[in-house]
């Protein structure tokens, strides 16, 4: 039993364990995020959903926040502008979420190449009033996720933490990279903790964890209450859960019992989720990460039909094939991303 285990509460939330699936976009949408769920994850996070697109009624933003069946759900909007993160966190909260949470951690040029994302720990005074507008939007608790700074020269995580928290966040993630680092080297745990510091509200630390024993150590040098999962999950959305269940000693629920029977579930998931013709193409990067994860010896033709057929009775025979009477294998590498 570690405090990994113990339940947390944000605001009024309460959230069940300290282990959390990550926000990932094009990959923790509602398909996955289900999955985590009911394998155990402490919280789930929706993938970013950018502001000014939610309010003008773009139908794939709206399809990112969809809540489905979850207990618990984390709308993670990102944005650049303060009227427009006030107004889509209205929208979050009017279709459900329990918690908004606001990215200011993603490194990708298209979004920093827009001022928002990580983009923002560059200009702090603005930062804050992207925060400030979402706090008084809401009544739901405002949570934000950063990295640590901007490169090495800039790292100011625990300075936008601290106003943060004093503008009414209840919740700080951050990313144990700077936004220059991308997704090179190791996630630095150690220094999360300067943000521990000079917060007092729940912190969660995040950056290649994928294992137990990670858990425990991050927590450990990072001083962090709660941890974020993202690219081990990749190819076992139960990670988080098992996680969850192995520090607690219980016996391992979360992994499934009948891999196959789980890789159709999750397939036919997205197919509902997107509709056919999108659901097929959308669903192949998850078909490899399961194939590397799992299988060692699947013929390469057998690979390209999974990957390139257009037909989802087709693809759901291939699947059956590939992965009945294979067990599970649980890994804690993070595997690249196959789209
Ligand atoms: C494909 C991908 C998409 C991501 N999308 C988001 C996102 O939408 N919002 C966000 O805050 N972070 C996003 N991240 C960052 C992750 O939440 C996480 O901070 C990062 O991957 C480090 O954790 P990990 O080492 O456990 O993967 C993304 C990461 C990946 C790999």
């Amino acid at each position: 039993m570690t405090t990994a285990t113990l339940p947390l509460k944000i605001g009024p939330v309460e959230i069940r364990n300290r282990v959390f699936l990550a926000p990932m976009s094009g990959v923790s949408d509602l398909p996955f995020r289900r999955r985590a769920w009911e394998a155990g994850a402490g919280l789930v996070v929706s993938e970013m959903v950018a502001s000014a697109e939610l309010c003008n009624h773009h139908s794939e933003s709206r399809k990112r926040m969809e809540r489905g069946d979850l207990q618990t759900h984390v709308v993670q909007l990102a944005g650049r502008e303060a009227h427009w993160m006030g107004e889509a966190a209205k929208i979050a909260e009017a279709e459900g979420a329990d918690i908004v949470d606001i990215n200011m951690g993603c490194p990708a040029k298209k979004v920093t190449g827009g001022y928002s994302g990580s983009a923002l720990m560059r200009d702090l005074d603005h930062a804050l009033t992207l925060i400030e507008a979402t706090v008084q939007a809401v009544k739901v608790p405002v949570t934000l996720k950063m990295r640590l700074g901007w490169d090495h020269n800039s790292i100011n995580a625990p300075e936008l933490a601290r106003r943060a928290v004093e503008a009414g966040v209840q919740m700080i993630t951050v990313h144990g990279r700077t936004r220059c680092q991308f997704y090179t080297g190791h996630a630095d745990w150690d220094a999360i903790r300067a943000v521990r510091e000079v917060i007092s509200v729940p912190l969660v630390a995040n950056g290649d964890v994928g294992s137990a024993a990670d858990v425990q150590e991050i927590m450990q040098r990072s001083g962090a209450d709660a941890v974020m999962i993202g690219r081990a999950a990749y190819g076992q959305p139960w990670l988080a859960g098992q996680i969850a269940d192995a520090l607690r000693g219980d016996v391992n629920k979360a992994a499934p019992a009948n891999l196959s029977d789980y890789v159709l579930a999750h397939y036919h998931g997205m197919l509902e989720h997107y509709g056919e013709k999108t659901g097929v193409r959308h669903a192949r990067k998850h078909l490899g990460w399961y194939m590397e994860r799992h299988t060692a010896d699947v013929p390469d033709t057998v690979k390209k039909a999974l990957m390139t057929s257009g037909n989802a009775q087709e693809v759901s025979t291939i699947l059956a094939d590939i992965f009945s009477g294979v067990a599970p294998v649980s890994g804690n590498k993070s595997l690249k991303d196959a789209a």
